[in-house]
């Protein structure tokens, strides 16, 4: 090629570069920041200025708020409280060290914030959904009761008045307005870091599937209470500013259910899981707020605003409006050019290159055991024994099948290996230890990946991010690692190549088709490096040439060591493929062998393979003369 023919798509490349809405976003967001900064300078009309700084105070609430329902998926009704603690923090102590220079509390309120998001988060964690919202609407409402009745601590409902401020009169909120800029400058950078780390892809996976999450390594519990802890530290720091701006709380202005009521609208309106959306949101709703209470009658016409908003963005921007802005953007940049849609997959890359992530086994040194130990597995639903006794062994090294007729307990097997149901007795000893009573996360650590029988990716993350989303082992320093870069990037790129679909890196997983969602699945628990592979019907739902396919990365992944058990209905794909076979029906294991033994079984093939499946007898040679 030469150089002009080189050269020429670059003008188009560098034009189309700066219309997308990354740069769009980035020019505005530089914008506003600048803007944000200067205001004081440009108005010092104390009506505006009050509405910036409550739009301040709102817009690091709801930023906050980003991090455990944007993120995590968790929808909290409780922000509002943090702020009040916030303020009650500063209060208290400004009043009892009236020596003391107030700000030094703003950090304290930090900490105080963060320590009973850390108790919340420990009662939180069991509840999902509409229970969490109740528990945190209960919590807001208790730290009010406490508020009212600690008379000694809070004065009750006659409220505290904090010193007032010492600075010049000419730059009253100045100080004010400042220190949240810089507060929400310091949230929105965390929010930033934590949305590229393996913490907030982390809980990303937990907010698209957290049964899934939890079984690709994901320690739920710590992700969830260190969500809880970061989305509130730098709120309480913003309440306890907003209550020294305010020089006078009391229980009911500090912790109304309106204040966490306008943080949520915040951000649904702005945009959950964005950096900037909970910002523009807080600044939209915040003004519409004082113009209702200034213009507007107050009161009812507030509630009558923020319910009809509520109902109008659900139907309408259920994203919010920077992702509607945003998608609209991208559909506009990108049309008529052409996606992936119809790509073909890849021919797979060798494992050869994979030995940084997946370890390699020489096969002669495999011992001779089983990986895997089940002894009386049980587990009922009601009066239905889905898994009555059950007992099977995988060899290590083997490629072993489950098969058995639909209903058999195969898929409920898989959910009490990995713990996404417990068991009700039983043991399970997996390579030498037992695993009962393990969390599916700690399981996952120990070498056990799984499959579902229907793919379950994290549709909202693109193909990279559903392989970097998984934790091999747990510790602090993981978490804190950027997710989509360096070794981990490059070790999901090889994975993808493997399985043949590194050119979707970039797509949306949701995008993808059943087959192309079989084989992501696929390199996302390799990124595990499992010990053991569960494979819940590999072959189902997907075309004949992938089916091979899969069977050819199978076979080469057990040839480097990995040991399999597979669910499968498609026979010619299992009796290829396994050895040994266990046969399930009704919950029991009633037959293992290897596919010649399983295929002549006569109680087999009445259970479940039928006459097609029944290998004819050799029949005795003629004699030859
Ligand atoms: N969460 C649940 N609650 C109630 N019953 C369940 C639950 N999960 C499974 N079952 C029941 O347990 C039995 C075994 O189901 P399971 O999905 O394990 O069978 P399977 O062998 O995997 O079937 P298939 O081959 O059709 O996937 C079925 O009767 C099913 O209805």
């Amino acid at each position: 090629m030469n150089a002009a023919a080189s050269a020429a798509p670059a003008p188009a490349a560098a034009s189309s570069r700066w219309t997308s809405p990354l740069w769009i976003g980035r020019a505005v967001a530089a914008l506003g920041a600048a803007l944000l900064l200067l205001y004081p300078v440009l108005s010092d009309d104390a009506y505006y200025q009050n509405m910036v700084i409550l739009s301040l105070v709102f817009a690091v609430g709801a930023s906050g708020l980003n991090v455990i329902t944007g993120f995590a998926g968790y929808v909290s009704l409780g922000q509002g409280a943090f702020i009040g603690l916030g303020g009650y923090t500063i209060g208290v102590l400004a009043t009892r060290f009236p020596d003391t220079n107030p700000w030094l509390w703003v950090p304290v309120a930090g900490v105080v914030a963060a320590l009973v998001a850390l108790v919340l988060g420990f009662v939180s964690l069991r509840s999902r959904g509409p229970s969490f919202v109740i528990i945190t609407v209960a919590f807001l409402f208790l730290v009010q009761v406490v508020a009212v009745n600690w008379v000694s601590l809070t004065n009750g409902t006659a409220g505290l008045t904090l010193p007032l401020p010492t600075w010049d009169r000419e730059i009253i909120n100045w100080p004010f307005y400042y220190a949240l800029v810089v507060i929400l400058a310091l949230q929105l950078l965390m929010t930033w870091w934590i949305r590229r780390t393996k913490f907030g892809m982390g809980l990303i996976a937990i907010r698209e599937d957290e049964t899934k999450a939890a079984t690709i390594g994901i320690a739920l519990p710590t992700e969830k209470i260190l969500a809880f802890v970061a989305s509130t530290v730098f709120v309480g720091m913003a309440g306890a500013v907003y209550g020294y701006y305010l020089t006078f709380i009391d229980p009911r202005g500090m912790f109304s259910i309106l204040i966490s009521v306008q943080i949520v609208l915040s951000l649904l309106i702005g945009g959950k899981a964005t950096l900037w959306g909970p910002v523009v949101g807080a600044f939209l709703i915040e003004p519409l707020n004082e113009i209702a209470n200034n213009n507007l009658g107050g009161g009812n016409t507030r509630l009558f605003l923020f319910g009809g908003l509520l109902v109008l963005v659900v139907i309408f921007l259920p994203r919010g409006l920077l992702p509607a802005i945003e998608s609209f953007l991208e559909r506009r940049r990108t049309r008529g050019k052409a996606g992936l849609v119809g790509q073909r997959i890849g021919t797979g890359g060798s494992l050869a290159s994979l030995t940084d992530r997946v370890q390699v086994v020489d096969r002669s040194q495999i011992p001779d055991r089983p990986l895997l130990e089940v002894t009386g597995l049980t587990k009922h639903f009601g009066g239905l024994k889905a898994v009555d006794d059950c007992s099977f062994t995988v060899p290590e090294g083997s490629i072993t099948g489950l098969i058995g007729p639909n209903g058999s307990g195969k898929t409920t097997v898989f959910n009490l290996l990995t713990d996404t149901i417990r068991a009700d007795s039983g043991t399970i000893v997996f390579d030498g230890k037992r695993l009962d009573g393990t969390p599916p996360w700690k399981r996952a650590h120990a070498g056990l990946g799984r499959t579902f029988q229907i793919t379950r990716l994290f549709g909202e993350m693109t193909v990279l991010e559903n392989v970097v989303a998984v934790q091999r082992s747990f510790s602090v320093g993981q978490l804190g690692r950027i997710a989509v870069s360096g070794k981990e990037a490059a070790a999901a790129e090889e994975l993808l190549e493997f399985v043949g679909m590194r050119a979707f890196r970039d797509q949306r997983a949701h995008a993808l088709s059943y087959g192309q969602q079989k084989l992501v699945e696929l390199a996302q628990i390799l990124m595990l490096d499992p010990k053991l592979v569960l494979l819940d019907e590999p072959a189902g739902g997907i075309n004949p040439v992938l089916i091979e396919r899969m069977g050819e990365m199978i076979r080469e992944l057990n040839s480097y060591g990995k040991t399999f058990l597979i669910v499968e209905h498609n026979m010619p794909f299992v009796l290829g493929l396994c050895d040994p076979i266990n046969v399930l029906a009704r919950g029991r294991t009633m037959a293992t062998g290897t596919p010649d033994e399983i295929q002549r079984d006569p109680a087999v093939i009445d259970a479940y393979l039928g006459d097609d499946f029944r290998v004819e007898p050799a029949k005795p040679r003629k004699a030859v003369s």
